[in-house]
C-alpha cells in the first residue's frame, strides 16, 4: 500500500530524503476510522496533490502531518527524521505549514507582527526594526506587500504568500495547501502556481489538496488518491488520465455527466412562463449597477463573475442579505421586503450561502437539527418538534443527497467540508422553495459529489420551480440554461447553453469579445 510510493516515482539514493514521509498512519475518532494505515511521501521540490471525496481523510492526514493531531499508529518523517512530539509548536514550525484557502493571519496586527509573531524575544520590541526585517524576508521570497499594512486589509493572495513566507522563514522545506485557490481568480491562481514554482525550484516540496482536479494537473508533478480513509494510489499525475484519476476517487468507472446530459431531462418547453423570480433594475451602489432579470420555471440561470464583479452582492440582495439601493425583487409577481431574509424566505426564495461556517451552519448540532432548521414548523403540532420526525426527515435528506455520516445524530461539526455543503442545500431545499439562490455551491465539495449536489439544484428546476447559481466554477455553470457575465458591476454578456468555456472566461475577465454568440478568431 503505502510502499507503492517508492517505486513509482523511481527514487534513488542520490536524492535528497523526501520532505516529508508518513507511514501506516491511523487515526479514528470514536467510531469513524478517519485513517487507515495510510502513508504518503512528497520528494523535495516536489508538488505532490492529495485527492480524494468528501471525507476520505485528507484534512485528518493534514492535522497529523501538522501535529495537530497525534496519530492512533504510524509514523511521520521530515527529511528521514521522526517528526516532533505532540505538543512542541516550535518544532513542527520549522517543519511543516499548513495555508488554507482563508489565511489565518491575525487581521488586527500589521504583515511584520504577523511574520514575527511568536518570535518577539524578551525586552523592548523595536518596531521600526521589525518591519525593516520583515521587510528583508518578504523580499528575499518576492512577496510583494508592505510589511506595516495592516493584515486584515491584505487580499486573500497576499495573505497566502505572507503565511508561505512566514512558514519559510521558520525553515519550513515543507507546506501543505489546504484548497488554496477557492477564493482566488484565474489571474491570482496564476500568480499563485507561478510562486510556488519559484519556490518549488528552491527545494521547498508542496502537497496541494485541491478538489479542483485541472489544478492538479496545471500544478503538480505527483498524486496521491485516499478513498474512505484509505491510500488508494500514488502516481506521476502525466501518467494518469482525469477519467482514471476519478475513478480511483470513486472506485467507480462511471463517466462523469457531460453538459448535455444534465439538460437532456430538463426538457425545456417552448411557451414562455411566467418567470418565478424577476430584478426590475435592483441596483446596489458600489456593488453592481441596475440589472434587469427574470428566471422562468423549469430554468437555472447561472450569474457568473469572477471576485468583485457584483455576480455574489447580486445573489445575496435577491436572498435578502443585502438592500438593493434602487429597483426590486419579485416572487411569483409579488415583490419581497428588500433587505430582509425572512421575507425572502417567506416568498419562496431558498438560499445557499457561500460561507457555510458563518453562515450556514450550528456546527455542534446534529446534521438531522441543522437539516432542518428552515422547517421546525412542519415538525410536529402546536410549534412542537417531535425528535422521531426530525429524523425521519433528516434521514430522508442524508439519503437522497448522499451524505456521509454516521447518522441524523452525528454533529454537523464532524463530517467532511463537501458533507457540511451537503447539510446546507437540505436545508434550503427542505421548505421546498420556489426558486433556490446559491453561492458557489459546490466550494470544498469533491468532483462526484459536485455532480450529485448540481444535479440536485438541477431537479428543482426540472420539478417545476427554479434556481440561480451564483458562482465562477465553469462546472457549476454547466448545468444552467442561461448564464449571465458580470464584470465590475455590469452585465458583460448572456449566453445560452451552447457557450464555450473560452467564451465565459473571457467574459468574466472583462472581454466580451463573441458575447456568447461566436468569438471573432
Ligand atoms: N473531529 C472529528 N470528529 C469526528 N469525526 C471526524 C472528525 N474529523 C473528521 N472526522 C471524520 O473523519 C472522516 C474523514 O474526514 P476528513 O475531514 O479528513 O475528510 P476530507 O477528505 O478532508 O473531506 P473534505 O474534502 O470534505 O474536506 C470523515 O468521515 C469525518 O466525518
Amino acid at each position: 500500500m503505502t510502499d507503492s510510493t517508492k517505486g513509482t516515482l523511481g527514487t534513488t539514493d542520490d536524492d535528497p530524503p523526501p520532505a516529508v514521509r508518513a507511514e501506516g498512519v491511523v487515526k479514528r475518532f470514536g467510531p469513524t476510522l478517519a485513517l487507515d494505515r495510510v502513508g504518503i511521501s512528497v520528494a523535495a521540490g516536489d508538488s505532490h496533490a492529495l485527492v480524494g471525496r468528501n471525507g476520505a481523510g485528507k484534512s485528518t492526514l493534514v492535522s497529523v502531518l501538522t501535529g495537530l493531531h497525534t496519530p492512533d499508529a504510524g509514523q511521520v518523517f521530515f527529511q528521514d527524521e521522526p517528526a516532533p512530539s505532540g505538543g512542541d509548536t516550535a518544532a513542527w514550525q520549522s517543519k511543516v505549514a499548513c495555508v488554507y484557502q482563508k489565511s489565518m493571519v491575525v487581521p488586527d496586527l500589521s504583515v511584520a507582527e504577523n511574520l514575527f509573531l511568536g518570535r518577539f524575544g524578551p525586552g523592548r520590541i523595536r518596531w521600526s526594526q521589525l518591519r525593516a526585517r520583515a521587510g528583508d524576508l518578504l523580499a528575499e521570497y518576492g512577496v510583494d506587500v508592505d510589511p506595516a499594512a495592516r493584515a486584515g486589509d491584505l487580499t486573500v493572495e497576499q495573505g497566502q504568500f505572507v503565511e508561505i513566507a512566514r512558514a519559510l522563514s521558520f525553515g519550513a522545506r515543507f507546506i501543505i495547501l489546504d484548497e488554496p485557490t477557492a477564493q482566488l481568480d484565474a489571474a491570482g491562481i496564476e500568480r499563485l502556481f507561478t510562486k510556488l514554482r519559484e519556490l518549488q525550484a528552491q527545494g521547498v516540496a508542496f502537497l496541494f489538496i485541491s478538489h479542483h482536479l485541472q489544478e492538479v494537473y496545471d500544478l503538480c508533478s505527483t498524486v496521491t488518491v485516499y478513498r474512505d480513509a484509505r491510500h488508494v494510489l500514488t502516481a506521476p499525475v502525466a501518467d494518469l488520465g482525469k477519467a482514471e484519476l476519478v475513478a480511483a476517487m470513486t472506485g467507480e468507472e462511471a463517466p462523469a455527466p457531460t453538459a448535455s446530459a444534465w439538460h437532456a431531462g430538463s426538457a425545456a418547453s417552448a411557451e414562455p412562463a411566467e418567470p418565478v423570480l424577476r430584478a426590475e433594475a435592483l441596483a446596489l451602489d458600489g456593488a453592481y449597477e441596475p440589472i434587469d432579470l427574470a428566471v422562468c420555471p423549469g430554468e437555472v440561470v447561472g450569474l457568473a463573475g469572477a471576485t468583485a464583479s457584483g455576480n455574489t452582492a447580486l445573489g445575496e440582495t435577491l436572498v435578502g442579505l443585502r438592500r438593493a439601493t434602487s429597483g426590486r425583487t419579485l416572487v411569483g409577481g409579488r415583490p419581497v421586503r428588500p433587505g430582509s431574509v425572512p421575507h425572502a424566505l417567506g416568498a419562496g426564495i431558498g438560499y445557499v450561502p457561500e460561507d457555510r461556517h458563518r453562515q450556514g451552519l450550528v456546527l455542534g448540532r446534529s446534521v438531522a437539527e441543522n437539516a432542518t432548521l428552515s422547517v421546525t414548523d412542519q415538525l410536529g403540532p402546536y410549534g412542537t418538534v417531535l425528535p422521531s420526525r426530525t429524523r425521519a426527515f433528516a434521514q430522508r435528506m442524508i439519503s437522497s443527497l448522499d451524505i456521509k455520516t454516521s447518522g441524523p445524530a452525528q454533529p454537523v461539526a464532524d463530517l467532511s467540508g463537501g458533507n457540511q455543503q451537503k447539510v446546507v442545500i437540505a436545508r434550503a431545499l427542505a421548505r421546498e422553495p420556489r426558486v433556490l439562490v446559491a453561492i458557489r455551491p459546490t466550494a470544498g465539495v469533491d468532483v462526484k459529489s459536485k455532480d450529485s449536489l448540481l444535479s440536485v439544484v438541477r431537479g428543482v428546476a426540472d420539478r417545476g420551480d427554479a434556481a440561480v447559481i451564483v458562482s465562477d466554477e465553469l462546472d457549476d455553470l454547466r448545468v444552467c440554461d442561461r448564464v449571465i457575465a458580470l464584470f465590475h458591476g455590469r452585465v458583460i454578456a448572456e449566453f445560452g447553453s451552447g457557450w464555450t468555456d473560452r467564451d465565459l472566461v473571457s467574459a468574466m475577465e472583462g472581454l466580451p469579445a463573441g458575447g456568447g454568440k461566436g468569438a471573432e478568431e
